[in-house]
């Protein structure tokens, strides 16, 4: 039913990034996990009344950027029958935007609006810059020259705009996961696994897929509306541990990646059974972070000795200490499948020059339990689990501000150190006083 608007609640709100350290390729197919981290990496928005503007209009600013700011008007809805259109009248195209208003406004079939600004500020672990810039730095290029570090901008950004809006429009934020993943859907284009929009939303957790028919029928508001299949089981990197993210200056394209794994996976009979045996390594990962978790609520002294002490030659035998060992195992034996994963598809998932660091960063930084190449893998980043000790943290920064990556053809490449570490939580209210 058509409604107008009720209430109008000036509203900020932020969505985190993401990184998914197991599960890449695999988290397609419904039956496999992916372990998605959140990253403390967050972009926000903040909605407020813009009486300048006539009634009906959204007016959307992403003031880190030049050329970013885009105008919509909003018709229709005013009766049952008559579909919402969003139009955009100013601005350069942003699809992601655009879809995320259109769709947003669809759903809600809001009979009238008043004129609203919406203000988007992106963490600057997002896009490659200077170190210790200042908060929510203005990088003075179009979005689209910007460089990218892989956190999965689009995905908060959606989720983070339809957040915005639904709190400013109606006080809540439902229906958001299924209506933010349906944005992503058509702003990119096709139906991903989702992953990181679910992270935007729900933080970190072990992933399975919705089915790609729940947006494949009926109009968007059934879509939203009905039974969605996706699964979603928090979980955390354990007390005492912590992600370091870096981006590796050497590009790869995901897209040309997965058609080719999914291509290969089609046409090699063998290939479930490398699936089956890279989720068994995934699943066992999950499930020694999780004991690992619980045995430092169990015996807290005992884990804390551990992490203190683990990769310093003075480790005592403990069970948290042999948890511990584990998982920097089950880091090398996930590793050991992706490669012969990659090598098979003949896609560089973990290509050499990704071997080389990972393992020259765990041997060189005491305190590193593994690294590896996330998500899609290729050259474009890696991750490291390890103690969040001081100075294993610093050691590693400072390692992986000194090496020097040679990536495909030869091409020199430098590995920065983002901004962001994992976080638990996914999408948030914030005080609309900070900005
Ligand atoms: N801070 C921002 N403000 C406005 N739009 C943004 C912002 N960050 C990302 N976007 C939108 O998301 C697009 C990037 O999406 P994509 O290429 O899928 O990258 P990613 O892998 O980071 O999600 C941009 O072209 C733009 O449309
Ligand atoms: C291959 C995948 O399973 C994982 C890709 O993960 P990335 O983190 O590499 O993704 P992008 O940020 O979109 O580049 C594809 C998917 O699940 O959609």
């Amino acid at each position: 039913m058509s409604q107008s608007t009720q209430s109008f609640t000036p509203s900020a709100v932020s969505a985190p990034g993401k990184v998914l350290l197991a599960g890449g390729y695999l988290v397609l197919d419904k039956k496999y996990s992916g372990l998605v981290f959140a990253l403390s990496a967050r972009i926000h928005c903040v909605s407020s009344a813009l009486p300048s503007l006539p009634p009906n209009t959204i007016k959307v600013v992403s003031p880190q950027f030049t050329e970013a700011e885009w105008t919509y008007q909003v018709t229709g809805g005013d009766n049952d029958a008559e579909e919402v259109k969003v139009t955009q009248v100013d601005g350069n195209p942003n699809p992601f935007v655009q879809t995320t208003v259109s769709q947003a406004l669809s759903y809600l079939r809001l009979s009238s609006i008043p004129p609203t600004r919406i203000t988007i500020h992106a963490d600057n672990a997002y896009y490659s810059q200077p170190p210790s810039s200042p908060r929510f730095n203005y990088l003075g290029v179009p979005i689209s020259r910007a460089h990218k570090t892989g956190l999965g901008s689009s995905a908060a950004l959606v989720t983070s705009l339809t957040a915005c809006l639904l709190r400013t429009f109606t006080g809540s934020f439902a229906p958001l996961h299924n209506l933010a993943q349906s944005a992503h859907c058509a702003a990119q284009g096709k139906i991903g696994s989702g992953f990181d929009v679910s992270a935007a939303v729900h933080g970190s957790h072990v992933y399975h897929r919705f089915s790609p028919s729940c947006l494949e029928s009926g109009g968007l508001r059934e879509q939203v509306d009905g039974k969605w299949d996706h699964e979603v089981e928090a979980t955390k990197v354990p007390k005492g541990l912590r992600l370091v993210m870096g981006d590796v200056d050497c590009g790869s394209s995901t897209p040309g990646m997965v058609r080719k794994v999914l291509a290969w996976r089609g046409s090699d009979e063998t290939a479930e059974e490398l699936w089956r045996d890279l989720e068994g390594r995934n699943t066992g990962l999950i499930e020694l972070m999780a004991k690992a978790e619980e045995r430092s609520r169990e015996d807290g002294e005992e884990w804390q000795s551990a992490v203190k002490t683990w990769g310093t030659g003075e480790e005592a035998e403990t069970e948290s200490m042999k948890l511990l060992n584990e998982i920097s195992k089950q880091v090398g034996a996930i590793r050991e499948k992706i490669r012969e994963m990659g090598s098979r598809a003949e896609v560089p998932i973990e290509p050499e020059a990704q071997t080389k660091l990972l393992d020259a960063a765990a041997a060189a930084v005491p305190g590193v339990l593994g690294g590896v190449v996330p998500g899609a893998g290729g050259y474009d980043a890696v991750v490291f689990l390890c103690v969040d000790r001081d100075e294993t943290v610093e050691q590693l920064e400072e390692f992986l501000r000194g090496y020097k990556f040679v990536g495909e053809d030869g091409k020199g490449g430098s590995v920065a150190v983002l901004e962001a570490r994992e976080e638990m939580e996914g999408v948030r209210v914030e005080d609309i006083a900070q900005y």
